[in-house]
């Protein structure tokens, strides 16, 4: 599959049984608006059962910056696969494990020494932060952001912050968890981005004073850039002053790049931008091309606090995810995708910041190398969420599959893969660039 014309993507028979056999044998709620099937993926394209092509701007939600089956990688699962499958590093650890944890502390903002332990999920990753956070710390609370998200385990349920559908009617959530606000520059029309920096800050300095002193917080967790909540993009000074507080009250910053990490924002790691390190990172998603792999990486005292059996997972750091990831590392480099993703993130603000001036609809386009996105708003100024909708459905009808974010669902974000090629990338922005205007004509009537 090389460049292609996008026409309609019409799901055919084989999908329409596939569908059949789903809706009855697969829980209707997670998975009701999902009606295509995959066949084959290759770089920046999946083709469905049906033989549509399509341009996946959503990289598997963000899990394949460098694409789909990338061969460098195929091709290490399949030595891998004639090695060994799972020994289970609780029972005999592999080489693959410790090539990894040895480039992760390498790759990872900071000089000091790291260590690194793997898991199987995002959300694992977060639960075995905070662990090590308060083991390390002997101290409970732990502090993440209004629109964050973190994953739907009951930790990270608890970190995260909206409430449907991710929390609601699953309560009582973890205690000793506290909610801050992020800066979202472009919903907060009653003070400039410094004056919302400023406030935040001070609340922080409050809540010490009057509610929970700050020595009895463990950890601050942070997207640098949040992904669900809309691809919120935080100032130097903000990310800068929280962890400014963290080092006065002895606060652990954990830096969730979960979404952020392997190259999306232009960078390794988005904690680069901001001259922030932290002293644990949580890492998933691209990590290893979409298999399901996570990583805590920490400073070395702190990863040490934790004794025998108290972290782990049967299936943590599986040989295969770890032989991926060490390809993605070097793929990231030996194809300058950081490169690319500034690439990515400038094209879409030329043509996209130009759209956005036509129509009163959009609102903000935002952007850190490849991880863009842009608001959507009604005719009163509120959120729209409707008219997001309507975009997704009619690119995915031709052939461009796109994600919505953001606490109204409101906001298009766009996590396609870094190994696009430019011919791709000008064939998914020329067809939303059409959708949108359609819609937006649409709208006005
Ligand atoms: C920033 C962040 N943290 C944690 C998670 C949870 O990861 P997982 O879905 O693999 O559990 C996600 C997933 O979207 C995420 O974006």
């Amino acid at each position: 599959m090389g460049d292609i014309k996008i026409k309609t993507a019409i799901p055919g028979p084989k999908a329409k049984a596939l569908l059949e056999r789903k809706e009855k044998n697969i829980p209707v709620g997670p998975f009701n608006t999902i009606k295509s099937f995959a066949e084959k993926g290759e770089g920046a394209l999946l083709t469905d059962v049906d033989g549509n092509t399509f341009i996946d701007f959503a990289g598997g939600i963000g899990t394949l910056n460098v694409g789909h089956c990338p061969p460098e990688v195929v091709s290490a699962l399949h030595d891998q696969i004639d090695h060994y499958l799972h020994p289970c590093f609780h029972v005999m650890m592999y080489e693959p494990y410790i090539e990894l944890a040895e480039v992760l502390n390498d790759i990872t903002p900071g000089d000091h020494d790291k260590k690194t332990f793997f898991l199987s999920s995002g959300a694992e990753a977060v639960e075995n932060a905070v662990k090590i956070a308060r083991k390390f710390s002997g101290r409970k609370g732990i502090i993440s952001f209004e629109r964050a998200f973190h994953g739907r385990t009951y930790m990270a349920m608890s970190l995260t912050s909206k409430v449907k559908p991710y929390k609601y009617q699953f309560g009582p959530f973890a205690p000793e968890t506290y909610k801050w606000p992020y800066p979202v520059y472009s919903q907060e029309k009653s003070m400039s981005p410094d004056e919302l920096d400023a406030y935040i800050l001070k609340k922080f300095e409050t809540f010490f004073q009057s509610e929970v002193p700050g020595t009895e917080i463990a950890a601050v967790i942070m997207e640098p850039i949040q992904g669900e909540g809309g691809f919120n993009i935080p100032s130097m000074a903000f990310v800068q002053g929280v962890k400014k507080i963290c080092e006065q009250y002895g606060i652990l910053f954990i830096a969730d790049e979960i979404q952020t990490g392997f190259g999306r924002t232009g960078k390794m790691f988005a904690m680069e931008h901001y001259g922030v390190v932290p002293d644990l990172m949580t890492m998933s998603k691209s990590i290893a091309a979409g298999l399901p792999i996570s990583a805590v990486t920490g400073r070395a005292e702190i990863m040490d606090s934790v004794g025998i059996g108290e972290i782990g997972g049967t299936y943590g750091g599986s040989p295969l995810g770890c032989v991926a990831a060490l390809e993605v590392v070097k793929m990231i480099d030996e194809q300058n995708l950081l490169e690319k993703a500034n690439l990515f993130g400038e094209k879409f603000q030329e043509r996209f910041g130009r759209l956005a001036k036509q129509f009163p609809e959009i609102g903000e386009t935002r952007s850190l190398g490849a991880m863009c996105a842009m608001e959507f708003f009604d005719e009163n100024g509120l959120p729209n969420g409707q008219i997001v909708k309507e975009v997704l459905a009619k690119a995915h009808q031709r052939g461009l599959i796109l994600m919505s974010a953001g606490l109204y669902g409101n906001v298009i974000r766009l996590l396609a893969p870094l190994v696009i090629t430019d011919g791709q990338m000008e064939e998914g922005f020329e067809v939303l660039e059409s959708v949108i205007y359609e819609c937006c004509k649409q709208q006005e009537g």
